[in-house]
């Protein structure tokens, strides 16, 4: 598992032994410079002559910069530090400066960003010493206008003004390799955001913790491999945002064991589908089956149960017990009936899953309302109640609360609306994109284990049916933890995103070849366990 911290608690944590004078500094462009050097022999033969830009903000961010720097000059690399303050850290300015490495002062002289463009055009490594977790809104100043420069002629990144489109995440060849020290300058270092211009990193170096800016959306599109360097901080607390690996998933996946049957292994009801949307409830019951549920009960309309049976006829379809459901997944929002030409089909579907919704207030079972399930949400949810819309389905949920908010506020500021999200219902909220953010009681996940292939018609039918029956296999556990549907939900994203990477030649994948890939996704998932 990825731990991040906020920047109060990262300075908190360093704070004590600042005082007992530890050097952290030292340590960490120490740690700055050696995976340096590791990119670079990964990348060519020798690194003698190498050429190195390091840019240097005023804090000491830019200091980390500059020790790192100086390493590499005494390393024999052509080092040039661009000084993109009107002071920067004295230390790390002289130690550079005793090794070799070059300065060229942008600050002082706004004509040298051109000379700056051209430096880093013929370069092998940049290093982004900007600004780190003393960073406040956009990248402003020389910087800003370095970065901006640096974009506007070809490097990745966010230009930060009205010609700013989304990230490049184009090939790594014939341009610089990007090192961000701490965390890409510029980025929100708590939130995710991206306020300005931002440098799109290959690499982040980060001390002491990662920072929740570093694995959510957008930013995290911007920080590439993500290294953390332990330099001595005891970090208390809970995290502010974490990030599951596989392993994590591994170890908490239920194996079944000789006393089990189909109930112990749980039952996940799905309500989906309509007669416009058929496809759906396919899905949905399909990656629910190949996520291992005991069963799977199918509860909609005979016409789509029929479709179901024909693709999945291990569904049963009466009435009974559930640990679980699924609700929603192909079945129309409430408010857009009045437009669908299959208006009645329409309504049958949601009345099912209304009634099935009903249903479930009368005892705690846990509950993906995804879809059309997102419209019946009115009063307030427990935690074990899992919301997973995509960015415009938040901004309905939203909305239906009284925020007014738009797809693209959601789409800033992801965090801030899933949490918001969570905060007026009591659901735990997955907010699915490249990034998947997921809020519960007192905790955050961010998942980013899809390829861009997974954004298919239909990939978060198989998401709801994966979940549904991760929930259904530790039914009792998440109605007894509040915060444990949060982790489920964050596990099923990865197994999703797994599977999809599984699933994908590296060319397009459809919703079913995912829901396909699942058994396989576990099985490889499981060979990561501890053996006992
Ligand atoms: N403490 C230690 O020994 C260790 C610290 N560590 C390192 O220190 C980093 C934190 O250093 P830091 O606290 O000096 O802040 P930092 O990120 O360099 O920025 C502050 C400067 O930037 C400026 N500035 C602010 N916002 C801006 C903006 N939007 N656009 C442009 N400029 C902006 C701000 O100017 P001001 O607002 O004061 O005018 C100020 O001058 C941390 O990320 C890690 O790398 C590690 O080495 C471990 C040991
Ligand atoms: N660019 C992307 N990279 C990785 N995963 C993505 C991307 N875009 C979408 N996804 C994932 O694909 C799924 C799409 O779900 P959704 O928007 O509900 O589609 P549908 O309603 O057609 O099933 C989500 O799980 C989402 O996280
Ligand atoms: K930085």
């Amino acid at each position: 598992m990825i731990r991040a911290w906020s920047a109060t608690d990262v300075r908190a944590a360093e704070e004590p032994l600042l005082a007992a004078g530890v050097p952290l500094m030292e340590r960490a462009a120490f740690a700055l410079a050696t995976t340096v050097l590791a990119d670079l022999r990964a990348r060519r033969r020798s690194v003698r002559g190498a050429h190195v830009v390091v840019l240097a903000g005023a804090g000491n961010n830019g200091g980390d910069a500059l020790h790192a720097g100086a390493h590499l000059a005494r390393r024999g690399l052509a080092v040039v530090a661009v000084l993109a303050a009107e002071r920067v850290h004295d230390g790390g300015l002289a130690a550079l400066r005793a090794a070799g490495g070059r300065t060229v002062d942008v600050a002082s002289d706004a004509g040298r960003v051109r000379s700056v463009v051209h430096d880093v055009a013929g370069a092998d490594v940049v290093l982004d010493g900007l600004v780190g977790i003393g960073a406040c809104g956009p990248l402003r100043g020389t910087g800003g206008d370095v970065v901006r420069a640096l974009v506007a002629d070809g490097l990745p990144g966010v230009p930060g003004d009205a010609t700013g489109g989304p990230a490049d995440h184009g090939p790594v060849t014939g341009r610089p390799w990007v090192v961000a020290v701490d965390v890409p300058s510029g980025i929100g270092v708590d939130d995710g955001t991206v306020p300005g211009p931002v440098l799109r990193a290959d690499r982040t170096v980060t001390f002491g913790a990662a920072k929740p800016g570093l694995l959510l959306p957008p930013a995290a599109h911007l920080v590439g491999d993500i290294s953390v360097v332990d330099i001595g901080l005891h970090l208390a607390g809970a995290p502010a945002v974490r990030r599951l690996a596989a392993e994590d998933v591994a170890a908490a996946w239920p194996v079944p064991g000789p006393a089990d049957h189909k109930y112990t292994r749980g039952v996940v009801g799905v309500v989906a589908g309509t007669a416009t949307y058929p496809g759906a409830a396919v899905l949905a019951t399909t990656a629910a089956a190949r996520t291992g549920a005991g069963m799977v009960r199918y509860r909609g309309s005979d016409v789509v149960a029929r479709a179901v049976l024909a693709a999945r006829p291990e569904v049963v379809t009466a009435p009974g017990r559930v640990q679980s459901w699924v609700v929603g997944p192909g079945v129309p929002p409430a408010a857009d009936d009045a437009d669908d030409g299959q208006t009645a089909r329409g309504r049958a579907g949601l009345a099912a899953a209304r009634g099935e919704l009903a249903g479930l207030s009368r005892g705690p079972v846990p509950a993906v309302l995804d879809a059309g399930g997102l419209g019946l949400v009115e009063e307030r949810c427990p935690p074990w109640f899992v919301l997973t819309p995509h960015a415009g389905e938040l901004r309905t949920v939203l909305r239906r609360h009284g925020v007014d908010v738009h797809r693209a506020d959601v789409e800033a500021e992801p965090l801030r609306w899933t949490r918001r999200a969570h905060e007026l219902t009591g659901a735990t909220v997955l907010l699915k994109g490249a990034v998947t953010v997921v809020v519960g009681p007192g905790v955050v996940y961010a998942q980013a284990d899809a390829p861009a292939w997974l954004g298919t018609a239909g990939a978060g039918d198989v998401l709801a049916g994966i979940l549904g029956a991760m929930l259904a296999g530790r039914a009792a556990a998440v109605v007894a933890d509040p915060a444990l549907a949060a982790e489920v939900a964050a596990a099923a994203a990865l197994v999703h995103g797994l599977a999809a990477e599984r699933a994908t030649p590296g060319g397009p994948v459809t919703a079913l070849d995912v829901a396909d890939a699942v058994p396989g996704t576990v099985a490889d998932l499981l060979t990561l366990r501890a053996a006992p």
